[in-house]
């Protein structure tokens, strides 16, 4: 049976995602992002699920550093869950004085938390179930965390669907070593690279206009020092399509041309199933019949 290493401990968000791509792989807690991805990385385990991104609070940053540097991995899936959390006590809680969980929830709950528990002082945690297990452990007086965590832990549940933004979504990725196959291209598809852009003018543009030209319609951009210099930076680049289409891997040969220092890291099905945007001229068969039509005229048979 294939093993599964998750963002726990048990009762995260993360073990959620990790449920809904793990099939029917063993799913092994492990209390941070970088164990998680090291624990790949060392073969311990076959996948690694992580959370990527947050509609409210934006990159998850231990993730986008953690594919950005070391031995290289690829996302082979992605999962999308609706994030509304419990507040959990322990059942003889008294005055609530603080409230722990991981800063991406804590700031998602912050006016909740402000109108309903004023007086709390928000902690952050490894995770919000790493917080619950701090409230039963005494540690803190309630939790922010997954709806899913009361199962895992005996607190009381003092409240429901918390959430300062509706319909709040967090993405999870499930990463592996780069030699497993990659699902096939299903035209709703996401890749993703990381490029070290030089510090010059217009070397980013440059980068995205190759993306541009070809008609490739970015889903994400993301900027994180690249913290060997101060003030230069790598760009996190998602984008529709995959890296077996023509036009995708047209778009990647000529990135690799303008940045040596550019990373894949994946090419899978979109959660939402929001399938590419194609514009005119810039379709695989337009590459293709491109690319034959150059091989004809260098053999003499066109012109
Ligand atoms: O702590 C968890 O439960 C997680 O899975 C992490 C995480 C995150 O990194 O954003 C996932 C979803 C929520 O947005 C809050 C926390």
């Amino acid at each position: 049976m294939s093993k599964i290493a998750y963002f726990g401990p048990e009762g995260t968000f993360t073990e959620q995602a990790a449920r809904l791509l793990a099939g029917d792989a063993e799913l092994i807690p492990v209390e941070t992002i970088p164990l998680a991805l090291s624990a790949v990385r060392k073969g311990e385990v076959d996948a690694a699920c992580v959370p990527v991104e947050n509609s409210v609070e934006g990159a998850v940053p231990a993730t986008l550093d953690g594919l950005a540097e070391q031995e290289p991995l690829v996302a082979s899936a992605e999962a999308l869950l609706p994030v509304r959390f419990s507040v959990l006590t322990r059942p003889d809680a008294g005055e609530i004085q603080t409230v722990a969980s991981h800063p991406h929830a804590l700031a998602q709950v912050r006016l909740w938390l402000e109108a309903n528990l004023p007086g709390a002082r928000p902690v952050a945690a490894s995770s919000t179930a790493a917080a619950a297990v701090a409230v039963l452990a005494g540690e803190f007086d309630a939790a922010v965390t997954a709806p899913v965590a009361a199962e895992h832990y005996p607190l009381r549940v003092m409240a429901t669907e918390v959430a300062d933004v509706q319909d709040a979504r967090t993405r999870f990725l499930l990463v592996r070593q780069p030699q497993h196959p990659l699902p096939e291209p299903t035209g709703a598809d996401r890749t993703s690279i990381v490029a070290a852009a030089a510090n010059r003018t217009g070397a980013l543009a440059e980068l995205l206009s190759e993306l541009a030209s070809r008609g490739i319609n970015l889903t994400r951009l993301d900027a994180r020092p690249a913290r060997s210099n101060f003030g230069e930076y790598r760009f996190f680049i998602d984008f529709e399509g995959h890296i077996a289409e023509p036009r995708i891997g047209d778009a990647l040969a000529a990135l690799r041309r303008r940045c040596r220092n550019v990373r894949f890291l994946g090419s899978h099905p979109r959660a939402d199933g929001v399938r590419s945007t194609i514009e005119p001229s810039a379709g695989n068969d337009d590459f293709v019949e491109a690319t034959d039509w150059v091989a004809a005229v260098r053999a003499g048979k066109t012109a």
